[in-house]
């Protein structure tokens, strides 16, 4: 830990000469380890707050949704909404074993898929809210340059990877440790590459072990529906999702 933190500070110290870096961060000799910005400091970045790369729709629907985190009683008190934004990070687990395959160099390297592409705005742009009370999820999501699959459209599979990503962090919310072992598909038009897009989930059921969600992807106006999907998750052990 101790040796991470002065390479850490090294690098920045390496980094701060450079005319770029000072323009960002600053006076870098005044400023703290703790004040400076990500990826220079070694905090965990929440990647749902908003950023410079998102499109005015991407941050009207986040404050959309952000708004009803928390409301305003009739004595002007707070109280939590029927919302609740989930934080997000580019790690899911910091200490997975991952079974005999994973060397400690996998370990210490592993991403989430997701949230592994630094250039904000290039990929996976989005944000994840979650109604309890509804059973429902709501995700606000734009397709960055990275994501191309037909010309100037979004590739069937990154699609598939946020619905996938969705409908998984909507079961785990409601069931705990889960896996999928279904995902149907059926994509109905294409998704223009830079658009803004909603990804609404809900709960259809829940049978012992199984959770079934449904998902449908439409534009930010819910006008056109580009993608339907159902999944299925399945309750698993914590020792069976690290591969113990
Ligand atoms: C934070 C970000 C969140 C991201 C979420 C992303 C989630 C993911 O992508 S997970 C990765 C992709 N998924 C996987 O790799 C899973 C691989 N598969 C497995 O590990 C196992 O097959 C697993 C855990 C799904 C099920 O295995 P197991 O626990 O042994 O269940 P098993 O006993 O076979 O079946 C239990 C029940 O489910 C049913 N079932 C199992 N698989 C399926 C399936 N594919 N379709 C329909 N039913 C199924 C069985 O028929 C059985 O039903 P019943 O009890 O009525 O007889």
């Amino acid at each position: 830990m101790l040796r991470s933190i002065v390479r850490i500070s090294r690098v920045c110290q390496s980094l701060g000469s450079l005319p770029y870096v000072q323009t960002q961060l600053g006076h870098p000799a005044v400023r703290t380890m703790s004040t400076l910005p990500w990826p220079f400091n070694s905090a965990p970045r929440d990647f749902s707050l908003p950023n410079s790369s998102w499109s005015s729709e991407m941050t009207r629907l986040y404050e959309h949704y952000n708004s009803q985190c928390e409301v305003e009683t009739e004595d002007g008190e707070k109280q939590r909404g029927p919302w609740r934004r989930l934080p997000s990070y580019n790690r899911s687990l910091k200490y997975a074993k991952g079974g005999v395959y994973l060397s400690k160099f996998v370990q210490s390297k592993a991403r989430l898929f997701t949230r592994n592409i630094k250039t904000a705005g290039a990929a996976f742009e989005y944000v994840m809210f979650i109604n309890k009370e509804e059973q429902r999820s709501v995700c606000i999501f734009q397709a960055g340059h990275l994501l191309e699959g037909p010309p100037g459209h979004v590739h069937g599979g990154a699609i598939a990877t946020m619905i996938d990503s969705v409908t998984g962090t909507h079961a785990t919310y409601l069931s705990g440790p889960v896996m999928t072992a279904n995902l149907n598909i059926n994509y109905r038009s294409p998704i223009p590459l830079g658009s803004t897009v909603l990804l609404e989930s809900c709960m259809d059921k829940k049978e012992g072990r199984k959770t079934f969600i449904s998902c449908k992807v439409t534009s930010a106006d819910s006008s056109k529906l580009h993608t339907e999907a159902t999944a299925l998750f399945l309750s698993v052990s914590v020792s069976h999702l690290l591969g113990m």
